[in-house]
Parts: structure tokens; sequence; C-alpha cells
């Protein structure tokens, strides 16, 4: 099967990662207690850069253009339309240190549809960036609401962070839920009750 996943499989392992950056993070062992000219650390510095730069990939785009594409030709659904259980991972603002997690979307559509894959698509743009929960979860609803002009937006995320667990506090199997509910899904109780329902809250 002829099929373009290079981009994804190899990822940016060719990426020239400038001097002071390598140096930066030499910086950051020698601190951390380890000598960086060590066999095992010589390449880690550029390792660590393209890690980051591959974390941090949703900086070079804009996930609203995930949205442009719509269909208009829905046959007369005007009923929610979910996608849920998508994993995702982010990194926290604070300590830069992973979160963990599955998110739900959910929107109530006028006239116009996406793709599915295309929410995926809009939570890995945010998702990819040095984040807080809080505003990932608003900017895939805003993004949502704005492209789209929908009934109603719902996002609902849930996850851990490394940041807990593997520092600091170091308390283990927290999870994080924060939501953002928009449109009808916000103004009208029943409908709220659904998605957050079918979104198994
Ligand atoms: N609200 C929110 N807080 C977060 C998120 N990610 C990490 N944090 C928290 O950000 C806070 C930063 O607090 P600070 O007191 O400045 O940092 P700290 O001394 O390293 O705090 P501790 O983690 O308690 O050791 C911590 O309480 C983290 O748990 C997030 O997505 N949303
Ligand atoms: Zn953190």
């Amino acid at each position: 099967m002829s099929c373009n996943h290079e981009e994804e499989t190899v990822g940016n392992s060719k990426l020239p990662v400038p001097e002071n950056v390598q140096e930066a993070i030499r910086t950051l062992i020698r601190w951390a207690g380890d000598d960086p000219t060590r066999e095992g650390l010589t390449d880690t510095p550029a390792r660590v850069a393209r890690a980051w730069k591959e974390y941090c990939q949703g900086y070079e785009e804009d996930p609203r253009v995930h949205l442009s594409r719509v269909f208009h030709e829905v046959g007369g659904y005007d009923e929610i339309v979910l996608l849920k259980d998508i994993p995702f991972q982010s990194h926290c603002e604070h300590h830069m240190a992973p979160i963990i997690g599955k998110a739900a979307i959910a929107y109530l559509p006028t006239d116009k549809v996406v793709g599915i894959s295309k929410l995926a698509r809009v939570l890995h743009g945010y998702a990819r960036r040095l984040q807080i929960q809080e505003r990932l979860t608003a900017e895939v609803a805003q993004c949502i609401q704005d492209e789209l002009q929908p009934r109603g937006v719902a996002v609902v995320i849930e996850a851990s962070h490394a940041c807990m667990s593997a520092r600091g506090v170091r308390t283990q199997g927290v999870s994080m839920v924060t939501s953002r509910i928009m449109g009808l899904f916000r103004k009208d109780h029943r409908s709220r009750e659904e998605v957050l329902k079918l979104m198994g809250y």
C-alpha cells in the first residue's frame, strides 16, 4: 500500500539544531549533576532539542485551518456529533512536564460538518504547545465555535500531569477534568445533560 507516513514515522531526526540551543541543554545537564561530555550524553542535547521541537509542533500551525473544509450536504442531520476518547499529549507551561490525557469534543451542527479527524487535528494543534489544561480546553472549543458556528460546542478533557506525579507533590493516579461548554449545550439543561451523557460523564 502506498501511504506517505514518512514524515510521522521519521519525525524530525535530521533537523539541524543551533549550537546555542545545544549549549543550553548541556548547561541543564551540568546543573542536574551529570557530565554532558561523557559518551552517552554527547548526542543528547541535539536529541532533546529535536524532541522539544516535536512536542511543540503546534506553534508551526494555525489549528483553525483544519476546519476550513466543511461539508454542507449533511442530509438534514442536526443532532450531536461527538468524537470521544481522543488521546493527546501536551506539556505544562509551568514545569514543561508531560500532560497525558484524552478529550471528548462535541458540537451541534447547523448546516456544516467537518471530517471527524479534523477535530482531533485541532486538539493536537493546541496540545502540542506549552499549555495549561484550562486554556487547551477553551482554545479547542473556541476554535470550533468560530470556524463552524454550530449551535453548541462541548469539550471535556481529562488528563494527568507529570508535574504532579513525577515531582513536587508526587501524587499518582490523579486526573484533572476540565470542560468548556458553549451555546445550546450551555443554555439548555437537557442538551447539556445529553452531551455529557454521550461523553460518558
Ligand atoms: N490550573 C492548572 N495548574 C496546573 C496545570 N499544570 C500544572 N499546574 C500547576 O501549576 C502550579 C504551579 O505552582 P507553583 O507553586 O508556581 O510551582 P511549584 O512550586 O513547582 O508547585 P508544586 O507543583 O506544588 O511543587 C502547580 O500547582 C501545578 O500543579 C494546569 O494545566 N492547570
Ligand atoms: Zn506543571
